[in-house]
């Protein structure tokens, strides 16, 4: 069954208890962290993390788009997120880090702007439990899905099942009921979705809307064995 994960970057931040509490349900909460220098915007760091896993039964899936990843990274999983994903653009020694994250207790995950490709990554795949490919320019919610990404998305579903991996497909910018067929053909597993969930009136309802749209569209694929 595909995964949903909302983005708490779509809610409102002034009741962030109570955002997260409307999708309880999803399978985690996606946490966007930002420095305003590896992406040209401001969002929240460790201690709001560390609030919200204490607010929400849902694990939060934490995505840091924060440069210096291999001091930060191990932080966000002591603040209690279950899932925890750098950018290989921002780190030094993704993996020490993938490791690092792992022997911490959480789940290591690595993400690629869409600039970045997958192929001199290949060797990698099997320290990491989820890769992530941004279907937007990282930095900010509610923009257009970028179909270009979509071959990137096939290519990396071909390398896990090359090497018979576990590892769990994430998508990320632009997923709405109009994109994640198309994400969801193409070998993604875990879909993030921000505007399209807290954009509307009843967020747990659209959350299980994109799930059975993505199931809908993997119904049968080889890949699609569940988590
Ligand atoms: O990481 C990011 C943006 O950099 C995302 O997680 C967005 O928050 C997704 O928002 P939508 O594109 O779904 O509105
Ligand atoms: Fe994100």
């Amino acid at each position: 069954m595909a995964q949903i994960n909302p983005s708490i970057l779509s809610a409102d931040f002034a009741r962030l208890a109570e955002e997260a509490k409307a999708v309880e349900g999803a399978d985690w909460l996606h946490v966007d962290v930002m420095d305003n220098h590896f992406v040209p915007n401001l969002t929240l760091g460790v201690p709001v993390v560390e609030a919200l896993s204490k607010a929400t039964d849902t694990p939060l899936d934490c995505h840091l788009m924060i440069e210096d990843a291999d001091r930060w990274a191990p932080q966000y999983v002591e603040a209690g997120a279950g899932s925890v994903t750098f950018h290989v653009e921002a780190a030094a020694a993704p993996v020490r880090l993938a490791r690092e994250i792992r022997a911490q207790g959480a789940r290591a995950s690595m993400a690629l702007k869409p600039a970045t490709p997958i192929e001199p990554y290949e060797d990698l795949l099997p320290e990491l439990d989820m890769l992530l490919i941004m279907t937007v320019e990282p930095g900010f919610g509610g923009q257009a899905f970028l179909d270009i990404m979509l071959p990137k998305i096939r290519r990396t579903r071909e390398l896990i099942s090359k090497h018979g991996l576990e590892l769990w497909l994430q998508v990320d910018g632009g997923v709405s009921a109009s994109t994640i067929e198309r994400c969801a053909e193409a070998g993604a597993d875990v879909f993030v979705a921000g505007s399209a969930v807290y954009g509307t009136q009843d967020p747990a309802d659209a959350v299980r809307a994109l799930r059975a749209r993505a199931d809908a569209a993997t119904a049968g694929a080889t890949w699609a064995c569940g988590h």
